[in-house]
């Protein structure tokens, strides 16, 4: 590989001093935002490329979504989950109430708002006295190949806390009669799945999972549908980076989610990327994340529209 991921962070550590660090979760406010981690997986050759903070361990916030999109497809069918979910995208911030409001239709927009990804959260019922969250859990450490991954009581506290605006879309989803469970273990079970702690290599594998058409590449066995993943591949594309996801798809051209963790998951034909910034800009991305992911395209002709 010609592209040096040393040198690639080096490049991109500047880009950290033009983003913040979220401040609406207490929790996450604390997290050093100097920190610039990267793990690419080539999926043919089965090996891994990791540099910088790449074992570091963070919120995995909003990349959770697409955990519970494939775990609720994988329970319910893509048929049931579509008809509860759109696929649309929004002008408006992944929070706001306005992107159930100024549609006519009652299902939230997309997954990755946190109304859908509220309403997602909600199809999972529990199991063998299993709860949701235990279940995700359980998916998680799966196809991220972590049995690492827990949860951090702190911020999933902190997430509780604060969370009103997330309250007001669960009682918003209620009162439209979407919501499938009841709005505490709904909430409950999206508070927590956002608090679960992850690194660049959990995410590129679960990036590599994607890109290898739901098989893991680790073992060979099928963890996903193949639908599954290409349904999660195409919603990252046009709605993974919230209301910046067009920017991103002109820069960069690779499925990419983000959370106000700082973390990205990205599934290029061929390879699955894990990267970690915490410093976000206005949308709650990752600065010097889809900077580093801008020059890994680039590098290594990633551009899925690039043919
Ligand atoms: N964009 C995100 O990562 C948001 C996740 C965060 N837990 C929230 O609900 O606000």
């Amino acid at each position: 590989m010609a592209l040096n991921l040393n040198d690639a962070i080096q490049a991109c550590w500047k880009r950290i001093d033009e983003g913040q660090v979220a401040t609406y979760i207490p929790a996450l406010a604390k997290v050093d935002p100097y920190q610039l981690g990267v793990c690419l997986y080539d999926v043919d050759s089965g090996k891994k490329n990791c540099a910088g903070a790449a074992n570091v361990r963070f919120a995995i916030e909003s990349v959770s979504k697409v955990i519970t999109l494939l775990y609720a497809i994988e329970r319910l069918g893509l048929a049931k989950v579509e008809e509860q979910v759109g696929t649309r995208q929004t002008g408006f911030a992944f929070d706001t109430i306005l992107n159930m409001e100024i549609t006519k239709e009652t299902k939230p927009l997309n997954p990755f708002v946190n109304s859908g990804a509220i309403l997602v959260s909600s199809l999972i019922e529990e199991e063998d006295h299993r709860s949701p969250f235990d279940q995700i859990l359980d998916f998680t450490r799966e196809i991220c190949h972590d049995p690492q991954v827990t949860l951090n009581e702190e911020i999933y506290q902190s997430e509780l806390r604060t969370g009103d605006m997330n309250r007001s879309l669960a009682y918003y989803l209620k009162a439209k009669e979407t919501l499938a469970n009841d709005v505490t273990t709904s909430l409950e079970t999206y508070f927590k799945q956002c608090s679960m702690m992850v690194t660049c290599e959990s995410l590129a594998n679960l990036g590599a999972v994607l890109a290898n058409d739901g098989i893991a590449p680790w073992s060979g066995e099928r963890l996903i549908s193949s639908d599954a993943a290409t349904y999660a591949k195409s919603v990252m594309m046009t709605t993974g980076l919230y209301n910046e996801s067009g920017t991103y798809s002109v820069k960069i051209g690779i499925p990419t989610k983000s959370g106000v963790g700082g973390g990205l998951v990205a599934s290029a034909p061929k390879y699955g990327i894990g990267i970690f910034s915490p410093a976000l800009d206005p949308a709650g991305n990752s600065v010097a994340g889809l900077a580093l992911l801008e020059m890994i395209s680039r590098e290594l002709k990633l551009d899925i529209f690039n043919y």
